[in-house]
């Protein structure tokens, strides 16, 4: 018998890589941080000794989630600003209420909270783009979370910064740097939107991304206004200005995308560059649909995003696969537009690709990381079965998530988080939500 410290055996276990794999009464041998093995479980309770063996009969699992776009903190702004397309919503109600309020303790406070729900909801990495990025750092590595960090760059000072060269000092020093040989943390370029970083920043995230073989992640055509703005101001679109910097590559992460002319896609396709999409972040502010389908048979990586709790409102990639799928058909006019298996890919090994972490996590193969989720499939809501990856994607939720592991630890048992106190966090939540609810009506 061979030692191992994990075994979990489940009544289906789903790849994602390679597709459409599903085997039935399989396990997973975990040794350490890694996947030493996948097979049948019969064979796997003869061949390995485990220090615990987790049995799950009626679960499906899966890699972790990856939530490729998200602004962890705004959890704390949830439902602050309802209703209102992108520039209201930002310009009026985030931006004023992020000067008032965006410090360490409310990034402290707003990312313990995201980690908590993400993990109730199997999303085991997300990448973030937001202020105070040290911070969300040592949050997600005193929870064992795995993160992309983003070291973020806007023409305005904030708190966190007075102007591009310091928010790209303090993101080289307190965030790459500061996190190097950190197994869960990766970092990534994080210039906001062309509409809010100039050319001669973007000039240097570009020669630091290749020189430093990091991700460039930001906002771009995200709706019809910024191209228009865009056109008055450069004279060009967004995405034809970032090709001019020599942005526009395999390190582009590319958020949004509603609007894309053919020969766009085309381009993004050339150059490699991947697309994240957020169908319930464009749907609520009303900025429009991505044209996945094409995206994705042009050869386009795309993977998905929640956005920040304040646009979604929400941090479940269950309802964003979902929605996804749904929006796909009704943009493309095709039911096959974006198939359940495609969809979860797009949740898990796209999304590890546009992070550049693929051969980390994103499916479920010997020698990854032990990034992994059970989904109970035995509920009511999800009977009879007859493919488990359809219920995957069009039947269960979050709340069928029932165990979680990031590199071999556990985050979640039976839907009880191991290291956070909910008691806690709805606690500080609504001490936020006092202060800022109160200065908000004070205003009006
Ligand atoms: C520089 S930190 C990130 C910055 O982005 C803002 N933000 C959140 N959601 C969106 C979105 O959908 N489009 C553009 N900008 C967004 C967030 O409030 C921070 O200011
Ligand atoms: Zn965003």
């Amino acid at each position: 018998m061979e030692e191992i410290d994990l075994l979990i055996s489940a009544r289906w276990v789903i790849p994602v890589a390679p597709e459409p794999l599903v085997h039935e009464h399989y396990a997973v041998a975990v040794r350490g941080r890694r996947i030493v093995d996948i097979l049948p479980a019969s064979e796997a309770t003869r061949r390995y000794h485990a220090e615990e063996h987790v049995n799950l009969p009626r679960h499906a699992l899966i890699p972790g989630l990856v939530n490729a776009h998200t602004h962890a903190a705004m959890t704390l702004m949830r439902g602050l600003a309802d209703d209102l397309p992108l520039m209201t919503w930002l310009q009026q109600h985030i931006w004023p209420a992020e000067a008032r309020w965006v410090g360490a303790d409310f990034v402290r406070d707003g990312t313990r909270l995201a980690i908590a729900e993400m993990l109730r909801g199997g999303t085991t990495c997300f990448n973030d783009m937001y202020f105070f990025p040290e911070i969300t750092a040592r949050v997600a590595v005193n929870l064992g979370m795995r993160a992309s960090i983003g070291m973020i760059v806007v023409d305005f000072p904030s708190a966190w910064a007075r102007n591009a060269d310091e928010y790209i000092a303090r993101g080289l020093d307190e965030v790459m740097d500061a996190h190097k040989g950190e197994g869960l943390i990766s970092t990534c370029f994080a210039p906001h939107a062309p509409y809010t970083v100039s050319d001669a920043p973007l000039e240097r995230i570009r020669n630091l991304s290749n020189e430093l073989e990091r991700p460039v992640h930001i906002h771009v055509h995200e709706t019809q206004q910024e191209i228009d703005d865009h056109l008055t101001h450069h004279g060009v679109r967004p995405l034809a200005r970032l090709d001019a910097l020599g942005l526009l590559g395999p390190n582009l992460v590319a958020v949004h995308m509603t609007q894309l002319s053919d020969h766009e896609i085309a381009l993004l396709a050339e150059r490699g560059a991947s697309v994240v999409h957020c169908p319930q972040s464009n749907l609520k502010l009303a900025s429009g649909f991505a044209p996945v389908a094409h995206l994705i048979e042009a050869g386009v990586n795309v993977a998905l995003g929640t956005d920040g709790a304040a646009s979604n409102n929400d941090l479940d990639l269950w309802d964003e696969m979902r929605t996804a799928a749904l929006l796909a058909k009704g943009v493309a006019g095709r039911a096959d537009a974006l198939p359940a298996h495609a969809a979860l890919r797009m949740a898990t090994l796209s999304g590890a690709r546009a992070l550049g972490l693929d051969e980390e996590i994103g499916s479920i193969e010997v020698g990854k990381a032990a990034d992994l989720v059970a989904v109970d499939l035995g509920r009511l809501e999800t009977q009879p079965i007859y493919d488990p990856v359809s219920h995957l994607v069009y039947a269960a939720g979050r709340e069928a998530v029932s165990h979680v592991w990031i590199a071999g630890q556990s985050k979640l048992v039976e839907r009880e988080l191991t290291q956070l106190n909910v008691d806690e966090l709805a606690e500080s939540a609504a001490s936020w939500a006092m202060r800022i609810g109160s200065s908000d009506r004070a205003e009006d």
